[in-house]
């Protein structure tokens, strides 16, 4: 796909130069390992896994690994456990912004869920508001050491909750303050999105914008709900969309191009209204959404001109960043410099925040920051 050769090698240190935007990323599913520990010992958790941060990060690694969407996520009690206090809260908030400022996100969006923040008594607003006080910190700290940052927040309702209008009121109190948008998230299979329609009424009533988690572990119903009925602006991972897509015989996942593929009702609706997709190569090959990296389809919809976006879900549980995301992409699918400047200009169209602030980003960050790679 690329159509010059990159100047610049597309090494660890370039990766982590180029700027990059992040639409898909858990709060919870981001903590550094010994973060986790101390927090554990100052909080007295005492149900961690293991005792120290590299045995924490191994087994938090191998743990998500399993094929199974539903055992990924129980992973997340312990990063949930020891994140129940306004301290807690703040501190992984701002190393979250500063670990993405040190890898070359230039803006981000990051979700969590609030209601599963309240087991030490804190209430819903003391939680977004710690949150938002962190990510602050956090952009302070990071524009302190010459790597500006803007992060804002999104807030989710678990799937299998039933308190997802109460987190979209949220969400819109919260719209002037740094949170710009809603998500639904947890274990798919059962838990439809229309069983949260109220909740997505009420953010369209309010013209406020959302997100949902759909085709990951479960497949074109649930993206057909998430657009057809509940009217998603974007889909968390989407991935299954490849289900509505037939491709001509002996097609191969890392072709350049895929003529005569056939496209179904869902694929057409997804890829006619530009409707963003979520991708998140590591954590989709870790639940189980694909079965490897290599028959990941994410080139597939890339190449048939989806609106492809790269992101990380979750940091810890995938042992990633978004550099090393665009280091296993260019590995399995040759991408450059010139398709990486083309997946960050496709999410910072899908951000949420205003038309203005995209088109600067693009044009005064993301745009120079490519060339100068270009150029070598
Ligand atoms: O990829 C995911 N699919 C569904 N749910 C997820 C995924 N990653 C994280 N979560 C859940 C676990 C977290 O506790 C919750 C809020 O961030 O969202
Ligand atoms: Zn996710």
């Amino acid at each position: 796909m690329t159509s010059m050769p990159p100047r610049s090698p597309l090494d660890p240190a370039a990766l982590t130069l180029a700027p990059k935007v992040l639409l898909h990323d858990h709060l919870d599913g981001g903590l550094r390992p010994s973060t986790v520990l101390e927090l554990a010992r100052e909080t007295g958790y005492d149900e961690l896994p293991a005792e120290t941060a590299d045995d924490l990060a191994v087994w938090f690694r191998d743990a998500a690994d399993s094929g199974s969407l539903e055992r990924y996520l129980e992973t997340f009690a312990h990063t949930v456990g020891v994140m129940q206090t306004v301290g807690a809260l703040e501190r992984v908030a701002a190393e979250c912004v500063e670990d993405l400022a040190a890898d070359g996100v230039v803006y981000a969006e990051v979700r969590y869920a609030p209601e599963q923040h309240l087991e030490r008594g804190l209430e819903l607003d003391e939680v977004v508001e710690a949150v938002l006080r962190g990510f602050a910190q956090g952009e302070r700290t990071a524009a302190g050491s010459g790597r500006p940052i803007a992060v804002r927040c999104l807030v989710t309702a678990m799937r299998h909750a039933a308190r997802s209008r109460e987190i979209a009121e949220l969400a819109v109190r919260y719209r002037d303050r740094g949170v710009v948008g809603f998500d639904i998230a947890g274990a798919e299979a059962g838990h439809p999105p229309s069983r949260h329609l109220d909740a997505f009424e009420y953010m369209r009533a309010n013209c406020a914008p959302f997100t949902i988690h759909a085709g990951e572990a479960f497949g074109l119903p649930s993206i057909h709900e998430a657009i057809g009925f509940c009217g998603t602006d974007r889909l968390g991972h989407g991935v299954r969309v490849i289900d509505d897509i037939t491709l001509p015989p002996g097609a191969r996942p890392d072709d350049d191009s895929f003529p005569g593929a056939e496209l179904g009702l869902i694929a057409n609706i997804v890829r006619d209204k530009r409707i963003p997709l979520e991708l998140c190569p590591s954590s989709n090959v870790q639940t189980g959404a694909v079965a490897s990296l290599a028959q990941h389809p994410f080139n597939v919809l890339a190449r048939l001109r989806f609106r492809v976006t790269v992101n990380t879900d979750n940091r810890l549980m995938s042992d990633t960043t978004m550099s090393k995301e665009f280091a296993k992409l260019s590995d399995q699918f040759g991408y450059g410099w010139t398709d990486f400047e083309r997946f960050t200009v496709n999410a910072m169209k899908s951000a949420f925040i205003h038309f203005d602030e995209r088109l600067a980003f693009i044009d005064d960050v993301i745009k120079p920051g490519y060339a100068v790679l270009l150029q070598g």
